[in-house]
């Protein structure tokens, strides 16, 4: 059992993978890999809460109630006070579970089909909750008595240690089972252990808030075993370019950030977008950022770092560029230039709704050369526009929906938001692991391209850039003092 680290790509399978691992190692293991599966949870929990006394296991219908029969077993062998609610008929049980539930009514475990309300009183508080209502076999929406056991588990006060995902949880997504809403059909786990292999649905959308912290025991995977291509692995967090001694700014990159409308016309001016992208690359170690406002005027109040130079005066082809930020409609006149001449670039905000907007624009992105390397930075609504498809739909598939777009536009992708996916052609996508809500405000995606061009400049190549990059801007969040506001600005500035 490992505790899931950033340090590390762990591959990310989803059902059938799943299955296909599931088969070859149940014919290799002598015993049920639900005996595996509920020995690791008992002794995770006993790990977890080692002085609990008094232990609910809520247990469903399925081998995710028999992983929490198995649990409860070991539970009260080690002389813990174990209830279990086992949801629906034992006879019911598929037959490794209805196993399990045997072996545990021999042991002498207290099984019922009632919510602890009504026995809570006999028992005393509660120390730890066992989550063991679905896992993966959960497809449809929870059912009314399933939803009234997961606000239960909710309301319970004590630990929530949840087998293999939260119910209420579509593994594959992240998103609530059957689209619904209502994160009070969530679990909310304190800890989540997870069996043979990491889900991508544990990691984005809700996955991020209802798994707390993530487990993995592979149930005795071993050498031998043919593992089926991941759908993704998650974004280790890899070293930053080193500055040698023997360089000058002219090793480190040049990164021309163009954007910044000055007066939109709704009469706000966005500079402000163009100045943080610019912020961040000169923070993150570019060796020399060029700030081209698309007012052709020169922004006050910027550090003095900065050199400011109208669009049409850069070298575009020398040149890493960031294009989009606040860039608001003007930017549609520079687009078919910036995408044809640009070295590197990167693409963001305004830069993709022009893309999206028009087919010419499309072309000329997908015509870039493998030595003009491009990333696009699109959160869900920008890809969604990309792809012509709803926000919904992106979200219920980020993978896939990285991928295409990726393979369309013939470019690496970082589709943000929750739990970032980073995909190019060729490549197995990555998912981003560090990152929370507090980064949910404006500005943070300037930072995140300016930051992402910065890396280009220094001389990764575009994949390893975003990868690189998004690390470490949810690393930053991750990090930052919770009493202490996080804003772009400052974000811009703590980089290094
Ligand atoms: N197989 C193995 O080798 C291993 C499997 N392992 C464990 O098994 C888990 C997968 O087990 P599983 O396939 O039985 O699915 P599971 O998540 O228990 O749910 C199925 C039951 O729930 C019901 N149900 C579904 N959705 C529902 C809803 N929304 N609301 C209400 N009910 C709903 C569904 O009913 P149905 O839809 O069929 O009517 C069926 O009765 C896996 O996550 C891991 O923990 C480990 O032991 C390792 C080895
Ligand atoms: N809930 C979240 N968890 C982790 N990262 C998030 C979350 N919400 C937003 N982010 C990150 O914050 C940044 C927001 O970017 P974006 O939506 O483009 O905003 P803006 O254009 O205002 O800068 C992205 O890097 C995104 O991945
Ligand atoms: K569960």
């Amino acid at each position: 059992m490992q505790r899931l680290s950033r340090t590390s790509a762990w591959p990310v399978h989803g059902r059938q993978g799943i299955q296909v691992l599931e088969a070859q190692l149940q014919a290799c293991s002598p015993i049920p890999l639900m005996g595996k599966a509920g020995l690791a949870t008992a002794q995770l929990a006993l790990a977890l809460a080692p002085y609990a006394q008094r232990i609910w296991v809520a247990a469903g219908p399925g081998n995710n109630g028999g992983d929490g029969l198995e649990a409860a077993m070991h539970l009260h062998q080690w002389g813990k006070a174990v209830r279990v609610s086992l949801l629906g008929k034992a006879q019911n049980l598929p037959a490794d579970a209805h196993a399990a539930w045997q072996r545990a009514q021999a042991a002498g475990v207290q099984i019922n089909s009632e919510l602890p309300a009504s026995w809570l009183e006999d028992m005393g508080p509660l120390d730890l909750c066992i989550d063991a209502l679905l896992g993966m076999g959960a497809t449809r929406p929870l059912s009314c008595e399933m939803q009234t056991w997961v606000q239960a588990i909710n309301r319970c006060p004590a630990p929530v240690l949840a087998i293999d995902l939260p119910t209420g949880l579509n593994p594959e997504s992240g998103q609530l089972l059957g689209d619904a809403t209502d994160t009070a059909l969530l679990v909310q786990a304190d800890h989540t252990l997870t069996f043979i292999a990491a889900k991508a649905g544990l990691f984005m959308g809700h996955g991020r808030d209802a798994c707390g912290q993530i487990w993995l025991d592979c149930l005795g995977f071993r050498d031998g075993i043919s593992v089926p291509p991941p759908q993704a692995l998650l974004n280790d967090s890899k070293p930053r370019p080193i500055k040698r001694h023997a360089s000058h700014k002219g090793s480190h990159g040049d990164v021309a950030i163009i954007g910044g409308e000055a007066m939109a016309a709704h009469g706000m001016g966005m500079t402000g977008a163009a100045v943080l992208a610019a912020t961040a690359a000169l923070h993150a170690g570019a060796g020399r950022v060029i700030l081209s406002l698309l007012s052709g005027q020169h922004a006050e109040s910027v550090p003095p770092d900065l050199m400011q130079r109208e669009w049409q005066r850069l070298d575009l082809e020398k040149l890493h560029v960031v294009c989009g930020c606040g860039g608001g409609q003007t930017v549609q006149s520079v687009m078919a230039e910036v995408l044809r001449r640009s070295g590197q670039l990167v693409l963001d905000a305004d830069g993709l709704n022009a893309v999206a907007q028009d087919d010419k624009l499309q072309v000329g992105l997908r015509q870039r050369t493998d030595a003009q390397p491009t990333v696009i930075t699109p959160h869900p609504l920008e890809a969604a526009r990309l792809l012509n498809i709803s926000t919904t739909e992106v979200q219920s598939d980020r993978l896939k929906a990285a991928q295409n777009l990726a393979d369309q536009l013939r470019c690496t992708v970082v589709l943000k938001g929750s739990g970032t996916v980073i995909a190019a052609p060729g490549q197995t996508p990555r998912i981003n692991t560090s990152g929370n809500g507090r980064l949910a405000i404006g500005g943070t995606g300037d930072v995140l391209a300016g930051l992402i061009g910065a890396r280009m400049a220094q001389g990764l190549g575009a994949f390893d850039a975003a990868c690189t990059a998004a690390a470490q801007h949810g690393q930053l969040a991750d990090d930052w003092p919770p009493n202490k506001a996080l804003t772009a600005s400052r974000l811009a500035q703590r980089l290094a």
